[in-house]
């Protein structure tokens, strides 16, 4: 069944030379649903639809295995990031895989084939996500390539594969309560059943699953937006100067720039009844030490005050990991993007 109610962006024309007016409708569509509630559905985006077929039935039979198999699969102690099988809070299980070669990741071996395809497909979403984001930086009408020449590690993404339980009860139960991802943005790709919903115009909306489609949410990165240093740096000269000085550390150049332009998706999955509900999601992040504010393009440059305080991205990635952990007791108590908001 087809999603009517948001934006349906066929992205085959950047996957040549040459249609420019194919590219410039389609980000003209990007640009405004990103602006208005940061959502929408790519089409025609490079990764092979069997692909996702096979991890999705692979998934399936993972998932149905006794609790006691998967929990051999489960995270290493210590690790930094609970890569494996995860079952905290009886709403959902899942797998999270880092990107591979990760010296911490598990996968399930059994049978070979599942650990084998999971890898394709991280690979498969992470190069959707660089020209994702290339798309983006145009959108925003920053300097070509900039957002990806420096978010080229993708050593900070993270492919799940979730599986929802049936809900218990007649009343609403959430697999995933109303968030906003942490990444600069997100692919959503569910499988047979629906139950994935996003807010617009403060009404939430069930999406259902399309063959094909994967549904991209804009994360607060982008809300608050990263460029490097270097954009506004304009001469060589001064960086080299920044340099010497031990000020411009090239780990480090990102700031948050779009303050607000582009939203950071609302979005929450509700819990099916009677039937699992599995889902691929793959959150385009940024990796190591970055540091994030708004940029002077979207705030001192146009007469703007910024509406966030700069932080280090992997001190409020750090908040919310400790969240899913320990999830609060009230969702007042949440920690979103807003815990770096200036007030107005
Ligand atoms: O499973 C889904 O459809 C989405 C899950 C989600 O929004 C999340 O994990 O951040
Ligand atoms: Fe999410």
């Amino acid at each position: 069944m087809a999603n009517s109610s948001i934006a349906t962006v066929d992205l085959s024309p950047f996957f040549i030379d040459g249609n420019e007016d194919g590219k410039k409708a389609a980000m003209e569509v990007i640009s405004r649903a990103c602006s208005e509630y940061g959502f929408f559905q790519i089409v025609n985006h490079g990764i092979p639809n069997d692909l996702i077929l096979r991890a999705f039935e692979l998934s399936k039979k993972f998932f149905s295995c006794p609790v006691e198999e998967k929990l051999k699969f489960g995270p290493e102690l210590g690790a930094p990031v609970p890569a494996g099988y995860n079952n905290l809070d009886g709403n959902k299980e899942y797998l999270l895989i880092c990107a591979p070669g990760t010296s911490f990741n598990v996968l399930p071996t059994n049978p070979l084939e599942f650990q084998r395809t999971l890898e394709e497909l991280f690979i498969c979403y992470a190069k959707t996500g660089q020209l994702v984001e290339g798309i983006i930086n145009d959108c925003l009408g920053l300097p070509r390539n900039i957002l990806k020449a420096n978010n080229n590690d993708r050593r900070g993404d993270i492919l799940f594969a979730f599986d929802y339980p049936p809900a218990e009860t007649e009343a609403v139960e959430f697999g995933t309560p109303e968030h906003q991802d942490i990444s600069c943005f997100t692919f959503v790709c569910q499988y047979d059943v629906a139950g994935l919903e996003v807010r617009k115009d403060g009404v939430w909306i069930g999406l259902n699953p399309t063959e094909g489609a994967l549904v991209v949410n804009v994360g607060d990165v982008i809300q608050v937006i990263q460029a490097p240093l270097v954009t506004f740096i304009s001469s060589y000269t001064r960086l080299m100067y920044l340099l010497m000085l031990n000020v411009y550390d090239p780990k480090n150049y990102f700031q948050v720039l779009s303050n607000n332009k582009f939203k950071s998706a609302f979005h929450r999955v509700v819990r099916p009844k009677g039937k699992h509900r599995y889902s691929s999601v793959f959150f385009y992040n940024l990796h190591g030490d970055k540091w994030v504010e708004p940029l002077p393009q979207f705030t001192s440059e146009i007469g703007k005050l910024p509406k966030y305080r700069g932080f280090l991205h992997k001190d409020y990635l750090e908040l919310r990991l400790r969240q899913r952990i320990q999830p609060p007791l009230t969702p007042e108590e949440r920690i979103r993007v807003t815990h770096y908001a200036i007030p107005s």
